[in-house]
């Protein structure tokens, strides 16, 4: 079996998908794999007359969306992916390329040229690799590969084309249908993968991750300079190595990257004669001559060729992000208060002078607010010939994590970062001179200004709103961490809403957990449960730090410990312990510090508003609860929200 060894061997490592397409993103999902969605920004704007055949189009257009993630990702988001996959699926017919339809017309020209006939579905995948290097270079290597699978649509007559373009469906995929749904009423026979058609070759792509981590030594940043992988006629992968310290090429027996060693040998002699071997071939000429190409060279954070002598112009523009990052925030902040991208979720294709009238805002500061959060990737402009301004809809982003009522809305986090974070962020200056919170200062500027803000029911609601939201992004990682299947009670402390409860239960169906909160906290729980309403889930009121602890075989303890001051952390840990008996297992949840206290940023910067508390290593995490009793089993850097570790009483 090749999917699972190689799904495991991704467990840890940030994997991205440049694709804002659901299909593909359900795909992978089902196989297991966790990554995040970055829908790349590049357009498919290449010129189909470059290419020779139609797959060598895909496969540059998915190149090309993987390698704008790639980049950008490092500067953006402030995080290098191990792995971003890039993919693009194009229908032929009669040699021509049919991708998305513009519009009805659009689709019916399409459909109706696949009417009666056999045509081809390729989709062209890139996985590119990423390895940070100590001085903040990157290093990608890339590797791509196309399916083709025939397809024969039945006689379609008018009636049914139009009725099926009337049904929408057509609108967002290649060649105008959806072979997983209506669409698939129009196909008489599939000749090949299935999944290729919906739009991801599931099957080559595990076997070429099988390659990558299971038989293909080069893939790794210790041993090569640089990897470069292309596909080939057979839609097999060609691969052009730089390697460090060896002088001889890494045979990978019985794979099809063998078949291409040649190019192997060329291209190890030097860097100068990777260019050569490329010029020797049309389609790799193309690639190596293409501003976004990788050849096999050292690139720096921002994607720019790597020349010592020039440092100042990557500098700055890491400045000039640092600078900007606030402004970023807060247009995120503003945009998600004036429920923009529900607005546009309900009612996509909307104009700026349409929006500002729903959110009863200025047209021009709703203009410039749009247009910002188009640069930042939460919203694009739609398409719309004929419209004399450009309409505004969501981005997969938005869609995803911005909507409020989202599966993994982060709405209320968000709300919670503009009500409450920022403005202790902006009293830094006296945290840091007084070395004190500021949150009580915080607190009387909002009680002055406005009356109801710490009505304390109303703002306890509003914190639970947003520890809801971000548990819930976490709450799978955090449940499969470690396999605690063998234990059938566990108790979350401080579980606030049940989000990382009900997750837990719906991974060990066994599992009984009682959520222990403060008494206020769980009066107001029940508003969170009408959703989920399992006997499995208790809630029991109390305070971690007085009263006796409820029973459980595992404890979990999931952004708490952080907020404690010393003394607290030891009383409710002694308490945990206590309650214990040997083999009872404890579960953490926290952003882990790197050990010489060097990230995660987001570790880091969170500690400048914390209160009382202090962000931690695992390894200090780990000393504190040996001095409890308890010994560290794992650790689990989630690359995620948050990081676990899981210890078992001795
Ligand atoms: C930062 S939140 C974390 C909530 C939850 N564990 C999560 O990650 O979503 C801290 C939680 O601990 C609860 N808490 C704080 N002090 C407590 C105490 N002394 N006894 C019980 N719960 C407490 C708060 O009410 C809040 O729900």
């Amino acid at each position: 079996m090749v999917l699972n060894p190689v799904i495991s061997k991704l467990s840890g490592k940030l994997v991205v998908l440049a694709s804002s397409s659901p299909r593909r993103l359900e795909i992978l999902r089902n196989t297991g794999l966790r990554f995040e969605v970055v829908p790349s920004w590049f357009k498919e704007t290449l010129d189909k007359g470059l290419f020779k055949a139609p797959h060598e189009y895909a496969v540059e257009t998915a190149k090309q969306k993987a390698l704008e993630v790639a980049r950008r990702m490092p500067i953006k988001h402030l995080k290098t992916p191990d792995m971003v996959i890039g993919a693009d699926t194009i229908v032929t017919v009669d040699g021509m390329i049919l991708e998305k339809p513009v519009d009805k017309h659009d689709a019916y020209r399409m459909l109706s040229s696949l009417s009666g006939k056999e045509h081809s579905v390729f989709t062209g995948v890139a996985i590119v690799l990423c390895h940070e290097k100590d001085n903040d270079e990157v290093d990608y290597q890339l590797i791509d590969f196309y399916e083709e699978t025939k397809v024969k649509f039945a006689d379609l007559s008018e009636n049914m084309l139009w009725e099926y373009i009337n049904s929408g469906e057509p609108m967002d995929k290649a060649g105008g249908y959806g072979i997983q749904s209506l669409g698939g009423m129009l196909v008489e026979y599939v000749h090949g993968d299935f999944l290729n058609v919906v739009g991801f070759p599931l099957n080559h792509f595990c076997k070429q991750l099988d390659i990558i981590y299971n038989h293909c030594s080069v893939f790794s940043p210790e041993t090569t300079e640089s990897v470069y992988l292309s596909g080939n006629e057979d839609h097999s992968t060609s691969i052009l190595i730089q390697q460090k310290d060896s002088s001889t090429s890494l045979p990978i027996p019985n794979s099809p990257l063998a078949s291409s060693l040649h190019k192997v040998k060329k291209s190890r002699e030097s860097q100068a004669k990777v260019n050569s071997v490329s010029t020797q071939d049309d389609r790799e000429t193309k690639l190596h001559n293409s501003e976004n190409t990788i050849s096999p060279m050292m690139r720096s954070r921002d994607g720019a060729m790597h020349n010592d002598s020039e440092p100042k112009k990557r500098d700055l523009e890491r400045i000039y992000e640092l600078m900007d990052g606030f402004k970023a925030s807060k247009a995120l902040f503003t945009a998600s208060k004036f429920c923009v991208f529900d607005l546009l979720h309900n009612k996509p294709g909307l104009d700026a002078e349409q929006i500002a009238q729903e959110i009863k805002a200025s047209v021009k500061g709703t203009e410039t607010l749009l247009e910002a959060c188009v640069s930042l990737g939460l919203l694009r402009t739609k398409d719309t010939t004929g419209h004399p301004k450009p309409v505004f809809e969501n981005t997969e982003l938005a869609t995803h994590f911005l909507r409020s009522d989202a599966c993994f809305s982060l709405h209320a986090y968000i709300q919670h970062c503009n009500d409450t974070l920022w403005p202790l962020f902006s009293h830094l200056d006296s945290a840091v001179q007084e070395g004190t919170s500021q949150r009580e200062k915080v607190k009387k500027c909002k009680e002055m200004s406005e009356d109801s803000f710490c009505n304390s029911r109303e703002a306890k609601l509003r914190f639970m709103h947003a520890m809801h939201s971000s548990a819930k992004v976490a709450a799978t990682d955090v449940a499969t961490a470690f396999d605690i299947s063998s234990y059938k009670t566990a108790c979350d402390v401080g579980g606030c809403t049940g989000a990382i409860a009900y997750e837990l239960i719906k991974v060990y169906p066994e599992l009984s957990v009682t959520v222990l909160d403060l008494p206020a906290v769980v009066e107001i729980s029940e508003l969170f449960q009408r959703q989920h309403a399992d006997k499995r889930v208790t809630f029991k009121a109390g305070d971690f730090l007085k009263d006796e602890l409820p029973k459980a075989d595992v404890y979990i303890l999931v952004r708490i410990l952080h907020d404690l001051t010393d003394e607290k952390l030891h009383i409710l840990l002694r308490k945990i312990s206590d309650a214990c008996t040997p083999g009872c297992c404890l579960l953490l949840s926290e952003i882990f510090l790197e050990e010489n206290r060097s990230g995660p940023s987001r570790g880091l910067l969170q500690a400048l508003s914390m209160s009382e508390g202090k962000q931690r290593s695992a390894v200090e995490y780990s000393r504190i609860l040996k001095d409890h009793g308890f010994i560290t089993v794992q650790v689990k850097h989630s690359n995620n929200f948050l990081d676990s570790m899981m210890c078992v009483k001795a």
